[in-house]
């Protein structure tokens, strides 16, 4: 280990990477009501989070947006000059890409559902409270910058602007990536991008989108895996009111929502068989009925879906619609993981270094040393760009030195020649697969400045969860599937993915 390094630093504390959820250094939200007492509740509460404008009317509150560059529109909904959804109106007008959220005393008033029928974000009832608020404002402000911040599509060295985020790609994987998406962004059909997580499915949605004829309309994006099964049936098709406990209101939809315009729909994979026939009927009909509702709703909305799971394998288990994968598969973008483009690692470093440099001011730094970029092109990348970005990120934060050294690298980079080459396989761990051996992992970690631990800790839960419930059922995996409440696909995709042995692990036979 370096001397200098050692003396500077005896205790190397892993240092909290400042979060840089945004691409711009702070996005900006107005806010528009009359009651003085609402604007000072809502600057103070999302001051964290965004830079916040002001106005008390909706001729002051229009004036400012067309004078600003704003991420959120928070919206009272009657203003004492106007009508709050007349102003949705104009604002959508101005710029329908602008996520307005607006602000009812009402629980869910037949304006605020209107507005979203027609594509408003979402609505929050008074009083407000400043978690729900801050959550809510968030989500409006990840949507816009999902939508809004350009994805430049690189296979050269050009710089993406000030504002913009850079697709880079140069090994003739990444160029035929490139080249599909040019070829299909402007044809109106369903696209599925496959791809492990982190090798930026997600970008190529963003890009399909920009590139597409519904750029200047609406963009949603919903995560499947995210929701219980219920509740993202009615996330994708909205509810009438009284459809089940705790539906107080008719709920608008995003299929409905986002008419006109194009909804990424993230891992694809994981919906239920009842929510996979209501998309299925959209992608073949372009109808659907609210939960609960008899009335038939139609819907003009591109799908672009992504996923990392096996939906052949799933198929041929019973836990995917045959039919679903067909129409989804039609037109398909498959990203390769990084450690079978390698030769895509020295720009991505480049490049997610010179963000980082910038980011956490250190224009000085050199970049990586001859050793230690070669241990980057020799890692298999497990959680590939994601966890790239993440570990320059770590190092250039960490580093004291104009140069980094492998000694600045973490430890699975490192250990990775000695340990296990092999592509796709994760590093050894040490720890006993006892529920013992969690804190032991996340310590160990921490030690080594990993910047995967959120992974490796739930994957190491995971994989000790799935193999006691194994074990309880004498290695029977229906019985296990049930007891855990997930679909043997899922199971037999999680003993794959984690190399759960029935011998060795469960003990069977
Ligand atoms: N080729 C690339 N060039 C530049 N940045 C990239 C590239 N690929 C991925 N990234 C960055 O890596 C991170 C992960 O990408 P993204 O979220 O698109 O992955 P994903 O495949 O959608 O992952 P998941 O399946 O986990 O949602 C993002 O910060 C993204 O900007």
């Amino acid at each position: 280990m370096d001397d200098r390094v050692a003396t500077l630093n005896p205790n190397p504390q892993p240092t909290p990477i400042p979060k840089s959820k945004w691409s711009k250094p702070m996005p900006s939200v107005l806010v528009i009501d009359d009651d003085r007492a609402i604007l000072a509740l809502t600057e103070k509460a999302l001051s964290t989070i965004a830079d916040v404008e002001t106005a008390a009317t909706a001729k002051e509150g229009l004036e400012k947006l067309r004078a600003g560059a704003f991420d959120t529109v928070l919206l009272d909904i009657q203003l004492p000059d106007q009508n709050g959804l007349a102003v949705y109106c104009e604002i959508r007008e101005y710029d329908r890409r602008i996520p307005v959220v607006f602000m009812t005393v009402e629980a869910a008033s037949s304006t605020a559902i209107e507005a979203m029928q027609l594509g408003a974000f979402d609505y929050i009832g008074k009083p407000l409270s400043v978690e729900p608020l801050r959550d809510l404002i968030e989500k409006a402000i990840e949507q816009r910058q999902i939508s809004s911040v350009p994805v430049a599509i690189s296979a050269d060295d050009k710089s993406p602007g000030e504002s913009g985020e850079l697709f880079i790609g140069r090994s003739p994987a990444m160029l035929s990536v490139f080249k599909a998406i040019g070829k299909v962004s402007k044809q109106d059909v369903p696209i599925l991008i496959r791809g492990e997580s982190g090798t930026g499915k997600e970008l190529v949605a963003r890009a399909l989108y920009q590139y597409s004829h519904r750029s200047d309309e609406i963009f949603l994006a919903v995560n499947c895996a995210a929701l219980p099964d219920n509740l993202l049936e009615s996330e994708l098709f909205g509810h009438e009111k009284g459809a089940f406990t705790g539906a107080e209101s008719r709920r608008i939809g995003k299929f409905e929502q986002c008419n006109g315009g194009t909804l990424f729909l993230d891992e694809i994979g994981d919906m239920a068989p009842s929510v996979q026939a209501k998309v299925l009927r959209v992608l073949q009909e372009q109808r659907f009925e609210r939960v609960g509702g008899n009335k038939e709703l139609t819907t003009d909305v591109r799908i672009i879906a992504a996923t990392n799971r096996p939906l052949e394998q799933m198929v041929a288990d019973g836990d995917y619609r045959e039919d679903l994968l067909y129409r989804l598969n039609g037109v398909t973008i498959e990203l390769p993981p990084l450690r079978e483009r390698l030769s895509d690692v020295p720009a991505l470093v480049q490049f997610f270094m010179a963000q980082a440099k910038k980011e956490f001011n250190k224009p000085d730094l050199e970049g990586l040393s001859p050793e230690a970029a070669e241990l980057f092109e020799g890692y298999h990348w497990p959680g590939n760009v994601r966890q790239l970005r993440a570990v320059i990120r770590r190092c250039v934060l960490d580093t004291v030195m104009p140069v980094i050294t492998p000694d600045g690298l973490p430890k699975e980079i490192t250990r990775i020649k000695a340990v296990d080459n092999a592509p796709g396989g994760a590093p050894a761990s040490p720890e006993t697969l006892d529920g013992a051996g969690l804190p032991q992992l996340v310590k160990r970690l921490l030690a080594e400045k990993s910047t995967d631990v959120y992974a490796e800790a739930t994957q190491y839960m995971e994989k000790y969860v799935i193999t006691e419930v194994l074990k309880s059922t004498g290695g029977n995996q229906s019985q296990a599937a049930e007891i855990l409440g997930i679909t043997r696909g899922k199971l037999r995709d999680r003993i794959t993915t984690f190399d759960i042995s029935l011998t060795s692990n469960v003990q069977i036979g």
